[in-house]
């Protein structure tokens, strides 16, 4: 990685470099010099309006207010200087102005330094590429982080993730290498080392198969990345497969600090419950908890072990309420003390009607029994249960032979990530859609039916998911600025929204991927008037289930069916920022309202994925109050049309059978 040359600017890749923790607390070479500099420059001035202003202020402030009153305002001069030296390094100044502790002793690497390879990644906020530094050959991974560079707050949200990434320094998180950008430029780019795998791809590929002291090692570094972070404070709140790299030296990496937060003693603020995706979350979490901690990572690991020792996701729960399901009849679910004394806002709501016996262990009996035990502690109903990334890491699973291998002795694979698995996937579902296909007239009407299906089963899925997200998601970007809002502006991230759709009542649930994710219509959802949580069908699922269900008056939908072990497709989970009140575009009558983020994109083509009647849907599905019943009804008349013609056709063909 080229070094960055600046009066200014600290290299961040010299291998003499302090590390970040170090760095932090260590004057820096240059901004500090010259912000001293500035500093004796803004006392003066500071000192000049002090004097004039002294007589006036002291007859209403104590002394004390009065160092208050300077202080602050030298603070504001000082910052004002930084942002003028930040923008002479070539920082935009939508960036300094809001976040410029975030870049703080660097300087922008200019994107022509890059040359841009394939896309190699998907997420909720960013589009990951591969690119080849021009001048040492050297491939990186370019995360190009979406935000609005005119909402200071979706600034801010952006620039947590890099001032945590600055805080970690260890060899199992992914570091931060540099940051692309321009003065001209509203886009950003994250340069990280290129990891050639993550863990969702490398345990999903069916030709794969860890051993034990593989899978130990694979533990033991995410633990020991996990460690790390704990320990200075920073929860993860995303801890999942895809967001845990693996380059082809066997080293494995945490990435995607996106979502985490800094959690300190001392500092206990309420956080939000809106975070991890679904398949990855803790019961705390889907009870409503806003006062967790880092026990909530430790879930997540629970889950990212069972998926690598059994190839698959373990718990895949489609909407909130089907994943504490999903749990309960994995671990049983909680006992009557945890019951009476629990204060979680949904707990009521979640309390099964009847007590769920553990499974877990009949489900991995073929697993090595200290790997069960360590999952059982990690996959704890009660968070404080599951220990800590420390005493995992002392548990008898990594103390007991076969021990954890060595990173460098890990074979070395293809590229596997969560992108290729799906690709994969995609493949073997166009194939066998291909043969349905061919197998027939009446098999085209099953497919129109299923395809509407399909899009009753999304809407709903993410409407109800939505309708959970709609007060709390404020609140993410709410912590990354430290301050509470309450403007009607609110921004909503509609993330991990149940993400996959697994086959149900005799349907394969499958939706076809958006061809260029890049360019899709950001949806605008203007916030219903009740709270409403849960719906019919959810009641119907919770009677099924055994789940006592409190219910608000507006209904959404449920999809109903708990069959692990179906193919799925993954509903494009892109996690948008959209903004309420912003109603740059509509679709008349369909009761969505979208906004284009790209601007040179033609509305048109974003009307392509949205057509009703056809499978595509594409982007971040928020929907509009009181519309959603429409939509719903009209796929539903659409299915009905089908199912009738569909008989017809058969009645039609049966006739010309029994006349031949
Ligand atoms: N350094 C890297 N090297 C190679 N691939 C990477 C790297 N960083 C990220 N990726 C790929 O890009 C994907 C998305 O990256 P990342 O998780 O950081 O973005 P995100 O928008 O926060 O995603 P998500 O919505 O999944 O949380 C990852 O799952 C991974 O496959």
């Amino acid at each position: 990685m080229g070094c960055i040359s600046s009066k200014n600017a600290s290299c961040l890749t010299d291998p003499g470099a302090l590390p970040v923790h170090d760095r932090e607390n260590a004057p820096e070479p240059n901004i500090s010099s010259t912000n001293q500099q500035h500093g004796v420059f803004v006392d003066h001035s500071l000192g000049a309006s002090h004097n004039n202003s002294r007589s006036r202020k002291s007859k209403r402030l104590g002394g004390s207010d009065l160092r208050v009153g300077v202080s602050l305002l030298s603070g504001l001069s000082a910052h004002r200087n930084v942002e003028a030296e930040q923008a002479e390094a070539g920082w935009p100044s939508w960036l300094c102005s809001v976040a410029s502790e975030a870049v703080e002793g660097w300087v922008p690497l200019k994107a022509v330094a890059f040359q841009k390879l394939e896309k190699i990644g998907q997420g909720t906020y960013s589009s990951v590429f591969r690119a080849r530094e021009v001048e040492t050959g050297k491939m990186v991974a370019l995360k190009k982080v979406k935000f609005d560079s005119l909402q200071p707050e979706s600034i801010r949200f952006m620039a947590r993730e890099i001032l945590i990434l600055r805080k970690l320094n260890h060899p199992n998180i992914m570091k931060l290498e540099g940051i692309v950008t321009s003065r001209a430029s509203s886009s950003i780019y994250l340069v990280f080392e290129y990891m050639e795998h993550d863990l969702s791809g490398l345990s999903s590929n069916p030709d794969i198969r860890f051993t034990e002291s593989q899978i130990k090692c694979y533990m033991q570094q995410l633990l020991w990345g996990l460690e790390h972070c704990h320990m200075r404070g920073v929860i993860h709140r995303d801890i999942k497969a895809s967001n845990i790299l693996v380059n082809n030296k066997g080293v494995l990496k945490i990435g995607d600090f996106g979502l985490a937060n800094v959690v300190t003693a001392k500092d206990k603020h309420q956080l939000t419950s809106r975070v991890v995706t679904l398949w990855y979350r803790a019961p705390e979490l889907l009870m409503g908890s806003t006062s967790y901690g880092v026990s909530i990572d430790l879930w997540s690991v629970g889950c990212v072990f069972a998926e690598i020792l059994m190839g698959k996701p373990i718990l895949k729960g489609r909407t909130e309420i089907e994943q504490l399901h999903k749990i309960y009849k994995l671990c049983g679910s909680p006992l009557d003390s945890f019951w009476n004394k629990t204060r979680l806002p949904h707990a009521t709501s979640f309390r099964p009607q009847h007590t769920y016996e553990a499974t877990l262990r009949e489900r991995c009996r073929e697993l090595p029994t200290c790997g069960v035990s360590l999952l059982e502690t990690l996959l704890s109903m009660e968070p404080y249960k599951r220990g800590t990334a420390s005493s995992a890491l002392n548990s008898e699973y990594f103390l007991t032979r076969p021990y954890a291998c060595d990173p460098s002795s890990l074979p070395k694979y293809p590229p596997n990530k969560e992108i290729d698995a799906k690709y994969r996937d995609d493949m073997r579902r166009k194939r066998a859609n291909l043969k349905l296909r061919d197998s027939g007239v009446g098999r085209k009407h099953k497919d129109y039916i299923e395809q509407n299906m399909i899009q009753i089963a999304t809407l709903s899925c993410q409407y109800e998911r939505f309708c959970f997200d709609t007060v709390e998601d404020k609140h993410i970007l709410n912590e990354a600025s430290g301050v509470t809002t309450t403007t009607h502006g609110n921004y909503y991230k509609l993330s991990d929204l149940p993400m996959t759709t697994a086959s149900a009542g005799g349907f394969a649930w499958a939706v076809k991927r958006r061809k260029d994710p890049d360019k899709i219509s950001t949806i605008t959802y203007y916030k219903p008037s009740s709270r409403s949580q849960l719906s019919e069908t959810s009641v119907a699922f919770a009677k099924n289930t055994g789940l006592n269900l409190k219910l608000d008056s507006d209904s959404v939908w449920e999809i109903q069916g708990d069959n692990d072990d179906q193919i799925v497709e993954e509903v494009p989970s892109e996690c948008k920022l959209s903004r309420i009140g912003e109603r740059q575009g509509s679709l008349n009558g369909s009761g969505l309202d979208f906004s284009r983020r790209d601007k040179d994109y033609p509305v048109k083509k974003n009307l392509e994925h949205l057509q009703f009647g056809k499978q595509s849907i594409s982007g971040p599905l928020i929907f509009k109050a009181g519309k959603i019943n429409e939509i719903l009804q009209r796929n539903e008349s659409n299915i009905r049309q089908a199912v009738r013609k569909s008989h017809f056709q058969r009645g039609k063909k049966r006739k010309l059978i029994t006349q031949e």
